[in-house]
């Protein structure tokens, strides 16, 4: 299949391209002026990143690596700082860049560090994961966690582009393509039916990992969740209007991520999320029986969690409090009326969340999700 290229509209537009053998692309997203570029990345990638810079010291860039933790692990001010400091040591300018490689959590910290270094540098992110493709490499937010919560620090930070290697998804763990899946299924729920009907037609194939499912498939899910995406952000960057829409099954979501001390992926977190959003949604007479059973029907389909355990209520409304929608004490969530109609419910009656928590509560705690 031929590379696909989704632009990002905005004070600085850049392209998400999405295909195979892109390397090739980097130099042009860089620009004419980088001449130094810090290669962020995990261990893990520890081989496409050697891959890249040998590629760009090729190409007459003085090109450095900054290793970091695994996944949440590296979201955190000292793992920043770490990288500041070879920025710093290695003499960076205005005109130099940040290059991330790997999942979302690096293309967040990779992001901020790019966002605040000498008040933005250039960065170019290319995403390792099925998420990081579809939904963390793109829009520009970018972030580090604290003990009270996640994303509570970071900068609305545009790349300069974004390379979608499909080809990087034939060594990520089945588990985490399936976490993917979750932010995939949200587009589909929030905007674009025909994605849910895709996940529906070949959710046998994508539960076993991106090797298993059809090219056109795969290439047709990320490239409609990176021009939603692309479409929103284009008209509010800064998340004071629709971008909220993103934000679907989040506010559960990051509260049962920092409960379990972030051992839960983002996406499984998530999956729950939005049955929890859904649940809200009918409790509160909004949404129909029938959209919510397809939630925990699609969602199950990939093998995601639709339940939580039941007996930790307190700390997640103490974590939902702290999410970026609520005003005050007011909480806010995104809830549906129907596939592809997102609207707020603004401050629901406490009886009302409490039930929508009864409604996914599963009564071992634990369950199949840790495993995610
Ligand atoms: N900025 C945004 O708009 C946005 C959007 C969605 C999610 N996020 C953030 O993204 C993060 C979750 O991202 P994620 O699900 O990609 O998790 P992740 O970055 O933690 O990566 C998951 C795991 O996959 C490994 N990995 C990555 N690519 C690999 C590859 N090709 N082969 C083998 N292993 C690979 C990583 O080392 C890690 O262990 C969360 O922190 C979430 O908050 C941000
Ligand atoms: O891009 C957005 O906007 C989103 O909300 C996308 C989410 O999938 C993503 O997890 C984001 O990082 C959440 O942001 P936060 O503002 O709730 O921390
Ligand atoms: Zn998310």
């Amino acid at each position: 299949m031929s590379n696909v290229r989704v632009r990002v509209e905005g004070e600085a537009p850049y392209d998400v391209v999405i295909g195979r053998h892109l390397l090739g692309e980097l130099p042009t997203m860089l620009g004419e002026k980088v001449r130094k570029v810090l290669i962020v990345h995990p261990t893990s990638l520890l081989t496409t990143a050697d891959t890249v810079r040998d590629d760009l010291i090729a190409q007459g860039y003085d090109a450095i690596q900054a290793e970091v933790p695994d996944a949440e692990e590296s979201k955190t001010a000292q793992v920043a700082a770490f990288c500041w400091q070879v920025l710093g040591q290695a003499d960076f300018t205005r005109s130099d860049a940040v290059v991330t490689i790997g999942g979302g959590a690096t293309t967040d910290l990779g992001g901020f560090v790019a966002a605040t270094w000498l008040r933005g540098i250039k960065v170019v992110h290319i995403p390792t994961t099925l998420l990081a493709m579809v939904d963390a490499a793109v829009g520009g937010k970018t972030g580090i966690n604290t003990a009270e919560g996640k994303n509570l620090v970071g900068a609305f930070y545009p790349p300069a582009g974004v390379l979608c290697d499909l080809a990087a998804l034939e060594t990520l763990p089945r588990w985490d393509f399936v976490a993917g899946l979750a932010e995939v299924i949200k587009c589909g729920f929030v905007a674009d039916e025909r994605v849910l009907t895709l996940v529906e037609e070949h959710a046998g194939a994508l539960t076993q990992g991106a090797s298993a499912t059809p090219d056109d498939v795969l290439t047709e899910l990320v490239q409609r969740a990176v021009q939603w995406k692309a479409d929103v952000v284009a008209r509010d960057l800064k998340e004071a209007g629709d971008r909220e829409f993103l934000n679907y099954g989040h506010t559960l979501g990051h509260a049962i991520e920092l409960v379990e001390r972030f051992a839960w992926r983002h996406g499984a977190a998530v999956s729950v999320g939005m049955v929890f959003a859904a649940e809200l949604a009918r409790l509160a007479g909004k949404l129909d029986d029938d959209v919510v059973d397809r939630h925990r029907a699609v969602l199950t389909s990939v093998g995601l969690p639709v339940t939580y355990r039941g007996d930790r209520w307190e700390q997640l409304l103490g974590a939902m409090r702290r999410d970026k929608k609520s005003r005050g004490a007011v909480l806010r969530f995104i809830v549906l009326d129907d596939v592809g109609r997102p609207t707020r419910l603004e401050g629901p009656d406490p009886t009302l969340l409490a039930a929508a928590y009864a409604e996914i509560s599963s009564e071992a705690p634990g369950s199949r999700a840790v495993s995610l």
